[in-house]
Protein backbone atom coordinates (compact mmCIF):
# COMPACT_ATOMS: atom_id res chain seq x y z
CA UNK A 1 0.00 0.00 0.00
CA UNK A 2 1.27 3.41 -0.53
CA UNK A 3 3.05 5.02 2.11
CA UNK A 4 0.17 7.37 4.05
CA UNK A 5 2.37 10.10 5.07
CA UNK A 6 0.68 12.52 7.96
CA UNK A 7 1.70 14.89 10.75
CA UNK A 8 2.30 12.48 13.18
CA UNK A 9 5.13 11.41 14.99
CA UNK A 10 6.04 8.66 12.48
CA UNK A 11 4.48 9.77 9.21
CA UNK A 12 5.01 13.54 9.52
CA UNK A 13 7.58 16.13 7.63
CA UNK A 14 10.79 14.93 8.87
CA UNK A 15 9.74 11.45 7.56
CA UNK A 16 8.68 12.33 4.02
CA UNK A 17 11.69 12.68 2.63
CA UNK A 18 11.92 8.86 2.83
CA UNK A 19 9.52 8.24 -0.03
CA UNK A 20 9.97 12.06 -1.79
CA UNK A 21 13.32 12.83 -1.58
CA UNK A 22 12.58 15.91 -3.02
CA UNK A 23 11.95 16.97 0.15
CA UNK A 24 15.57 18.06 0.64
CA UNK A 25 15.15 19.93 -2.69
CA UNK A 26 16.89 23.32 -3.55
CA UNK A 27 12.84 25.28 -3.41
CA UNK A 28 10.98 23.66 -0.71
CA UNK A 29 8.60 25.51 1.48
CA UNK A 30 7.46 27.22 3.47
CA UNK A 31 10.26 29.22 4.37
CA UNK A 32 10.61 31.47 7.29
CA UNK A 33 10.20 35.21 5.72
CA UNK A 34 12.33 38.19 6.75
CA UNK A 35 11.10 40.91 5.74
CA UNK A 36 14.53 43.05 5.97
CA UNK A 37 16.01 40.12 3.64
CA UNK A 38 13.03 40.71 0.80
CA UNK A 39 13.74 43.07 -1.89
CA UNK A 40 11.46 45.68 -3.30
CA UNK A 41 10.62 45.03 -6.82
CA UNK A 42 8.91 48.46 -8.42
CA UNK A 43 8.17 46.31 -11.28
CA UNK A 44 5.75 43.65 -9.58
CA UNK A 45 1.89 44.43 -10.67
CA UNK A 46 -0.28 44.37 -7.97
CA UNK A 47 -2.44 41.20 -7.95
CA UNK A 48 -5.32 40.80 -9.84
CA UNK A 49 -7.55 37.86 -8.35
CA UNK A 50 -11.23 37.52 -10.14
CA UNK A 51 -13.29 35.07 -8.58
CA UNK A 52 -17.07 34.37 -9.51
CA UNK A 53 -18.79 32.22 -6.38
CA UNK A 54 -21.11 30.03 -8.85
CA UNK A 55 -17.54 28.17 -9.47
CA UNK A 56 -17.76 26.85 -6.28
CA UNK A 57 -18.71 23.38 -5.97
CA UNK A 58 -17.90 21.16 -2.53
CA UNK A 59 -16.50 21.20 0.51
CA UNK A 60 -14.49 17.81 1.20
CA UNK A 61 -12.30 16.60 4.21
CA UNK A 62 -9.63 14.76 2.54
CA UNK A 63 -7.90 13.77 6.09
CA UNK A 64 -5.09 16.45 5.84
CA UNK A 65 -7.20 19.29 5.88
CA UNK A 66 -10.26 20.43 4.09
CA UNK A 67 -10.44 21.88 0.60
CA UNK A 68 -13.51 23.72 -1.16
CA UNK A 69 -13.40 22.98 -4.94
CA UNK A 70 -13.70 24.73 -8.22
CA UNK A 71 -14.74 24.28 -11.58
CA UNK A 72 -11.36 24.98 -13.50
CA UNK A 73 -12.91 24.73 -17.10
CA UNK A 74 -12.79 27.88 -17.57
CA UNK A 75 -11.25 31.37 -16.80
CA UNK A 76 -14.04 32.19 -14.60
CA UNK A 77 -11.98 32.39 -11.30
CA UNK A 78 -8.64 33.12 -12.32
CA UNK A 79 -5.32 34.91 -10.45
CA UNK A 80 -3.22 37.08 -12.74
CA UNK A 81 -0.39 39.74 -12.39
CA UNK A 82 1.88 39.54 -9.01
CA UNK A 83 5.27 37.24 -9.80
CA UNK A 84 3.29 35.62 -12.35
CA UNK A 85 3.25 36.12 -16.08
CA UNK A 86 0.01 34.15 -17.91
CA UNK A 87 -2.99 33.45 -16.20
CA UNK A 88 -3.66 30.75 -13.73
CA UNK A 89 -7.16 29.31 -12.30
CA UNK A 90 -8.35 28.29 -8.86
CA UNK A 91 -8.93 25.01 -8.25
CA UNK A 92 -9.28 24.91 -4.15
CA UNK A 93 -8.51 26.78 -1.04
CA UNK A 94 -7.74 24.69 2.69
CA UNK A 95 -6.21 26.04 5.40
CA UNK A 96 -3.18 24.94 8.06
CA UNK A 97 -3.69 25.01 11.33
CA UNK A 98 -2.45 24.56 14.83
CA UNK A 99 -3.70 22.73 18.22
CA UNK A 100 -3.42 25.94 19.67
CA UNK A 101 -2.93 29.64 19.13
CA UNK A 102 1.13 30.00 19.07
CA UNK A 103 1.77 27.77 16.28
CA UNK A 104 0.01 26.64 13.20
CA UNK A 105 0.83 28.76 9.69
CA UNK A 106 2.88 26.71 7.14
CA UNK A 107 4.95 30.30 6.52
CA UNK A 108 6.46 32.36 9.30
CA UNK A 109 7.52 36.26 9.41
CA UNK A 110 11.04 36.83 11.21
CA UNK A 111 10.10 33.46 13.11
CA UNK A 112 6.32 34.14 14.57
CA UNK A 113 4.18 31.84 13.91
CA UNK A 114 0.03 32.82 12.84
CA UNK A 115 -2.31 30.00 14.25
CA UNK A 116 -4.09 29.21 10.65
CA UNK A 117 -2.75 29.84 7.45
CA UNK A 118 -5.54 30.04 4.16
CA UNK A 119 -4.28 28.46 0.65
CA UNK A 120 -5.56 29.53 -2.35
CA UNK A 121 -3.98 26.96 -4.92
CA UNK A 122 -4.25 28.06 -8.52
CA UNK A 123 -2.57 26.47 -12.18
CA UNK A 124 -1.19 28.11 -14.99
CA UNK A 125 -3.58 27.70 -17.89
CA UNK A 126 -0.65 26.82 -20.35
CA UNK A 127 -0.93 23.57 -19.11
CA UNK A 128 -3.41 21.27 -19.85
CA UNK A 129 -4.63 20.37 -16.18
CA UNK A 130 -4.02 20.78 -12.22
CA UNK A 131 -2.08 18.09 -12.50
CA UNK A 132 -0.16 18.78 -15.86
CA UNK A 133 0.54 21.53 -13.98
CA UNK A 134 1.77 20.33 -11.01
CA UNK A 135 5.27 19.14 -12.58
CA UNK A 136 6.17 22.07 -14.01
CA UNK A 137 9.04 24.75 -12.29
CA UNK A 138 6.01 27.39 -13.71
CA UNK A 139 2.75 25.68 -12.93
CA UNK A 140 1.13 26.79 -10.13
CA UNK A 141 0.57 29.87 -8.20
CA UNK A 142 -0.05 29.65 -3.95
CA UNK A 143 -1.73 32.40 -2.45
CA UNK A 144 -1.20 32.47 1.10
CA UNK A 145 -2.96 34.57 3.58
CA UNK A 146 -2.32 34.51 7.60
CA UNK A 147 -4.76 34.20 10.18
CA UNK A 148 -4.88 36.06 13.48
CA UNK A 149 -6.73 35.98 16.67
CA UNK A 150 -9.30 38.75 16.69
CA UNK A 151 -12.73 39.58 15.47
CA UNK A 152 -15.14 37.21 14.10
CA UNK A 153 -14.65 36.35 9.99
CA UNK A 154 -18.33 37.14 8.52
CA UNK A 155 -17.15 35.37 5.32
CA UNK A 156 -15.55 32.22 7.02
CA UNK A 157 -18.57 31.60 9.09
CA UNK A 158 -20.54 30.31 5.36
CA UNK A 159 -17.07 27.69 5.61
CA UNK A 160 -17.25 26.60 9.42
CA UNK A 161 -21.61 25.84 9.28
CA UNK A 162 -20.50 23.55 6.60
CA UNK A 163 -18.20 21.93 8.96
CA UNK A 164 -20.80 19.63 10.12
CA UNK A 165 -20.98 17.81 7.06
CA UNK A 166 -17.56 16.84 6.77
CA UNK A 167 -16.50 16.11 10.59
CA UNK A 168 -14.60 12.59 9.19
CA UNK A 169 -11.99 12.08 6.72
CA UNK A 170 -13.64 11.16 2.83
CA UNK A 171 -16.70 13.47 3.92
CA UNK A 172 -17.81 15.75 1.11
CA UNK A 173 -20.95 18.05 0.51
CA UNK A 174 -22.40 20.50 -1.20
CA UNK A 175 -20.75 24.09 -0.94
CA UNK A 176 -22.10 26.76 -3.27
CA UNK A 177 -21.86 30.65 -3.73
CA UNK A 178 -18.89 31.35 -2.17
CA UNK A 179 -16.37 33.95 -3.10
CA UNK A 180 -12.83 33.66 -1.45
CA UNK A 181 -12.28 37.24 -2.33
CA UNK A 182 -13.87 37.44 0.55
CA UNK A 183 -11.21 36.07 2.93
CA UNK A 184 -8.33 38.85 0.83
CA UNK A 185 -6.73 41.31 3.29
CA UNK A 186 -4.82 44.43 1.80
CA UNK A 187 -2.10 43.67 -1.48
CA UNK A 188 0.75 43.76 0.30
CA UNK A 189 2.59 40.53 -1.05
CA UNK A 190 5.80 38.66 -0.47
CA UNK A 191 6.31 36.29 -3.65
CA UNK A 192 9.59 33.72 -3.98
CA UNK A 193 9.87 30.41 -6.05
CA UNK A 194 8.98 27.42 -4.25
CA UNK A 195 7.43 23.75 -3.58
CA UNK A 196 3.95 22.05 -2.41
CA UNK A 197 4.13 21.90 1.49
CA UNK A 198 2.99 18.35 1.03
CA UNK A 199 3.85 15.38 -0.33
CA UNK A 200 4.86 15.05 -3.25
CA UNK A 201 6.52 18.22 -2.68
CA UNK A 202 6.55 18.97 -6.00
CA UNK A 203 8.67 22.37 -7.14
CA UNK A 204 6.27 23.83 -8.66
CA UNK A 205 4.75 26.39 -6.81
CA UNK A 206 5.00 30.52 -7.25
CA UNK A 207 4.39 31.22 -3.60
CA UNK A 208 2.74 34.75 -2.65
CA UNK A 209 2.31 35.41 0.70
CA UNK A 210 0.08 38.29 1.51
CA UNK A 211 1.84 40.53 4.33
CA UNK A 212 -1.28 41.46 6.14
CA UNK A 213 -3.26 39.17 8.26
CA UNK A 214 -7.30 38.71 8.25
CA UNK A 215 -9.01 37.89 11.31
CA UNK A 216 -10.74 34.56 13.16
CA UNK A 217 -12.28 34.44 16.39
CA UNK A 218 -11.29 31.89 19.33
CA UNK A 219 -14.82 30.58 18.62
CA UNK A 220 -14.08 29.92 14.69
CA UNK A 221 -10.67 28.55 15.70
CA UNK A 222 -12.45 26.11 18.03
CA UNK A 223 -14.35 24.88 14.83
CA UNK A 224 -11.46 23.95 12.94
CA UNK A 225 -9.83 21.71 15.17
CA UNK A 226 -13.13 19.76 15.59
CA UNK A 227 -12.34 18.18 11.93
CA UNK A 228 -11.13 14.94 12.27
CA UNK A 229 -8.17 13.25 10.78
CA UNK A 230 -10.11 10.01 10.69
CA UNK A 231 -12.52 8.52 9.19
CA UNK A 232 -16.08 6.92 10.50
CA UNK A 233 -15.63 4.17 12.60
CA UNK A 234 -12.27 4.89 13.41
CA UNK A 235 -10.87 6.47 16.86
CA UNK A 236 -11.21 9.85 16.26
CA UNK A 237 -8.43 12.10 15.75
CA UNK A 238 -8.43 15.87 15.40
CA UNK A 239 -6.97 17.88 12.61
CA UNK A 240 -4.70 19.95 14.32
CA UNK A 241 -0.30 21.24 13.68
CA UNK A 242 -1.17 20.07 9.94
CA UNK A 243 1.91 22.28 8.89
CA UNK A 244 5.20 21.83 7.81
CA UNK A 245 7.83 24.05 9.61
CA UNK A 246 9.89 26.08 7.44
CA UNK A 247 12.55 24.56 4.99
CA UNK A 248 16.05 26.20 4.17
CA UNK A 249 16.17 29.17 2.12
CA UNK A 250 19.05 27.54 0.00
CA UNK A 251 19.83 31.08 -1.77
CA UNK A 252 16.55 31.80 -3.09
CA UNK A 253 15.39 35.80 -3.27
CA UNK A 254 12.45 36.98 -1.81
CA UNK A 255 10.55 39.81 -3.56
CA UNK A 256 8.32 42.75 -1.86
CA UNK A 257 5.69 44.35 -3.25
CA UNK A 258 6.12 47.20 -0.96
CA UNK A 259 9.06 49.31 0.03
O1 LIG B 1 0.14 25.13 -0.51
C1 LIG B 1 -0.02 23.93 -0.42
N1 LIG B 1 -0.76 23.35 0.54
C2 LIG B 1 -0.91 22.04 0.41
O2 LIG B 1 -1.58 21.37 1.19
C3 LIG B 1 -0.24 21.49 -0.80
C4 LIG B 1 -1.13 20.96 -1.86
C5 LIG B 1 -0.94 19.69 -2.32
C6 LIG B 1 -1.73 19.20 -3.35
C7 LIG B 1 -2.74 19.99 -3.90
C8 LIG B 1 -2.94 21.29 -3.40
C9 LIG B 1 -2.13 21.78 -2.37
S1 LIG B 1 0.66 22.85 -1.48
ZN1 LIG C 1 -1.62 24.34 1.94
Amino acid sequence: MAHAWGYAANNGPDKWVSNFPVADGPRQSPIDILPGGASYDSGLKPLRLKYDPSNCLEILNNGHSFQVTFADDSDSSTLKEGPISGVYRLKQFHFHWGACDDKGSEHTVAGTKFPFELHLVHWNTKYPSFGEAASKPDGLAVVGVFLKIGDANPSLQKVLDAFNNIRAKGKQTFFADFDPKTLRPGCLDLDYDGSLTTPPLLESVSWIVLKEPISVSPTQMTRFRGLLFTGEGEAPCCIVDNYRPPQPLKGRQVRASFK
